[in-house]
């Protein structure tokens, strides 16, 4: 199946796409990639995946599994032992569980963090912080510190310090994993949105089964060490995702889906 395909019959985008919103160019493709590491540990066995542009691509597995591995490859931070990974030069974003922020640092100055290390000029990495900083909804914190903010606003600072960088491809590596249960809620249904308004092509990890189906648009399920795929389950929903869309049925029997593969490939 060519990308094309792939993009028209799985983005999460509605078609025609809206104005103003512009589908990014990249994904990520992982074709047969084995990682084993060189103490002898077999991370991941022969993983084939595509994020095609514009897809948001969720896993889950076990602890151990892999899932870090997986993301580390994307960023071309590690090499597969066999098989390939394709990004096309696409330009990244990461965010992690912990926010990562410079204490000393405003909020616009974390966010300018990226543009500042690439050496982009000061008129224009400040315009891009500031539509990052209005994308994750802090408008009016800019000049406060990372110590005044809440768990939750902090990982906002962190996500819109990856979108100043105007990425193609974003890799999240359980960003919520650390927010207390409502904050966790809340940052689902602003990442949903904050994504489907960027167009930009998501990468993300969690252990959460109902985090993964709210957000994306495909959940892949991986087995215990050595990582393997052991199902796909499609996402239909539309976005933006109301936060009720997780009370109902048609959301329930995906996650239901998702679980069930988990514990197969668990045994
Ligand atoms: N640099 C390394 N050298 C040797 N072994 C490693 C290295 N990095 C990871 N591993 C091992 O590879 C396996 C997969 O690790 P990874 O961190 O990718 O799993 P994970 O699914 O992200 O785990 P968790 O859900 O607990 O964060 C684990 O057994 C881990 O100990």
């Amino acid at each position: 199946m060519s990308i094309a395909t792939v993009l028209a019959t799985r983005s999460r985008l509605p078609s025609p796409v809206p104005a103003g919103v512009e589908v990014r160019r990249h994904g990520v493709e992982f074709d047969s990639v084995t990682k084993r590491f060189a103490t002898g540990t077999l991370a991941l066995d022969n993983v084939s995946l595509v994020a095609a542009p514009g897809e948001f691509v969720t896993v889950v597995g076990p602890s151990g599994c892999g899932k870090s591995t997986l993301l580390r490859l994307a960023a071309g931070l590690s090499e597969p032992t066999a098989g390939t990974v394709r990004m096309g030069g696409a330009r990244l974003g990461y965010v992690f569980q912990e926010a990562t922020l410079l204490p000393w640092r405003s909020v616009r100055a974390n966010v300018e963090l990226t543009g500042e290390l690439r050496g982009v000029p000061r008129a224009v990495r400040r315009r891009k912080a500031q539509e990052a900083i209005d994308l994750v909804g802090l408008t009016g914190f800019e000049k406060q510190l990372p110590g005044q903010l809440s768990g939750g606003m902090r990982m906002r600072v962190s996500i819109a310090r990856a979108f100043a960088g105007d990425p193609d491809l974003m890799l999240f590596d359980e960003p919520f994993g650390a927010l207390d249960e409502i904050t966790r809620l809340t940052m689902q249904v602003e990442l949903q949105r904050i994504v489907a308004q960027s167009g930009v092509t998501g990468l993300f990890i969690t252990h959460s089964v109902s985090e993964a189906v709210y957000l994306s648009t495909r959940v892949v399920v991986m087995s215990a060490r050595p990582g393997r795929i052991v199902a796909e389950i499609d996402v239909p929903f539309a976005y933006p995702r109301p936060p009720e869309l997780r009370y109902e049925q048609s959301f329930t029997d995906i996650t239901a889906a998702v679980s069930t593969a988990l514990e197969g490939g668990h045994r």
